[in-house]
């Protein structure tokens, strides 16, 4: 199926820069948002069918070149758990690392993080969750259990010079354990921020949240963790993934997590489904002035190279909108 993209049309291009003059009215906004990148990761993981590790390195190749300052690139899990990650040393040696560009790898336990030190890993990602049914399935450990390998490897990579990022999953509902309290995820986020993470990306695993639950619960958090330090990780299963990062902007949060074309979603979260797609965030800030460092061209290019190499249909609504097939 040849994709071929015609130019952001201008009358977008002026609209979303119109818009910009007059975001006073709509809340007040951080004036530059850190674009996560998680597609190679938490895009790819779910895939069934094992992706080429020369098109996940493409693919990374390509949103670095569109101006994304972190690429999260891949997981060093176990492959029996995640067999799509399998690659995870072959993919993290291949990539081009482009200058001031981040490329953290996520890590579970001690073993994940020597194996990601080895491949040359600068910043890892350790991913806890406020469900202890969601941390079973996912990590197969209790959250105390977590936390205790959580701080073995912050110790590790304090000594090593390596960055640690947090996540905090189902910090909106849980497949298992449904709803979470906000206060339960205070407390998870808190005891991350506290033994070293330099970031707490809070995430909505299964994209139940709605901008009123996610009010609730980063009010909650923000009594524990600086705003400063949190980012938010919105799936849209319900399609409210635009919503519930808008509303989280409007409370001073300026780093989120997003996937190329919409991909992703967690296996061990029944349901989940892609994330925030990167190319609709990048629009939607665009439009409020919001500075990324993101060429939203580019971007495109990237979304349709790894959605053509999955055989699968963009979710991004701005490269749907934007694309004539
Ligand atoms: C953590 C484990 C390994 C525990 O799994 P376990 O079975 O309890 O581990 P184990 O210590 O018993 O070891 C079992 C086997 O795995 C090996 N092993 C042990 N550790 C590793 C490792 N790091 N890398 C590679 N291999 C490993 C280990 O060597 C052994 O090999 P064997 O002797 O059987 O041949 C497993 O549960 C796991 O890998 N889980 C990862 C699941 C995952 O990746 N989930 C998706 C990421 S989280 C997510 O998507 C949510 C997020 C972050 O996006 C945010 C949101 O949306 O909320």
């Amino acid at each position: 199926m040849a994709t071929v993209r015609k130019a952001l049309p201008r009358r977008l291009v002026g609209l979303a820069t119109l818009r910009a003059v007059s975001t006073s009215s709509v809340g007040t906004f951080p004036k530059r948002v850190k674009i996560v990148e998680v597609g190679p990761r938490d895009g790819l993981q779910n895939e069934k069918n094992i992706v080429p590790t020369p098109v996940k390195i493409k693919l990374i190749d390509m949103l670095s070149e569109a101006g994304l300052p972190v690429v999260e690139a891949t997981s060093f899990v176990s492959p029996k758990w995640v067999p799509q990650m399998a690659d995870h040393a072959e993919v993290l040696k291949g990539i081009q690392k482009f200058p001031g560009v981040n490329y953290p790898v996520l890590t579970p336990n001690f073993k994940g993080f020597q194996a990601a030190v080895a491949a040359g890993a600068k910043e890892v990602a350790i991913f806890g969750a406020a469900s202890e049914l969601f941390t079973k399935k996912n990590i197969n450990c209790s959250i105390d259990e977590s936390l205790q390998r959580f701080d073995e490897i912050v110790k590790a990579a304090r000594a090593a010079s390596i960055s640690v990022r947090g996540y905090v999953s189902c910090v909106l509902g849980c497949p298992y354990e449904g709803k979470i309290s906000p206060a339960k995820v205070a407390e998870v986020s808190k005891k991350l921020y506290s033994m070293g993470c330099y970031e707490i990306s809070l995430g909505d695993t299964i994209g139940v949240g709605t901008p009123g639950a996610m009010k609730d619960m980063l009010s909650a958090v923000l009594h524990e963790v600086p705003v400063t330090a949190l980012a938010v990780h919105c799936h849209d299963t319900y399609g409210q993934a635009l919503a519930n990062t808008l509303t989280a902007l409007q409370m001073g949060v300026s780093v989120v997590d997003s996937s190329v074309a919409g991909l992703g979603g967690c296996p061990y979260a029944q349901g989940a489904s892609g994330n925030l797609a990167t190319e609709d965030l990048v629009y939607m800030l665009a439009g409020l002035g919001i500075h990324t460092g993101v060429n939203l061209q580019k971007l495109l290019e990237a979304g349709t190279f790894i959605c053509q190499a999955l055989n699968r249909r963009t979710n991004s609504k701005v490269a749907q909108a934007t694309c004539k097939l």
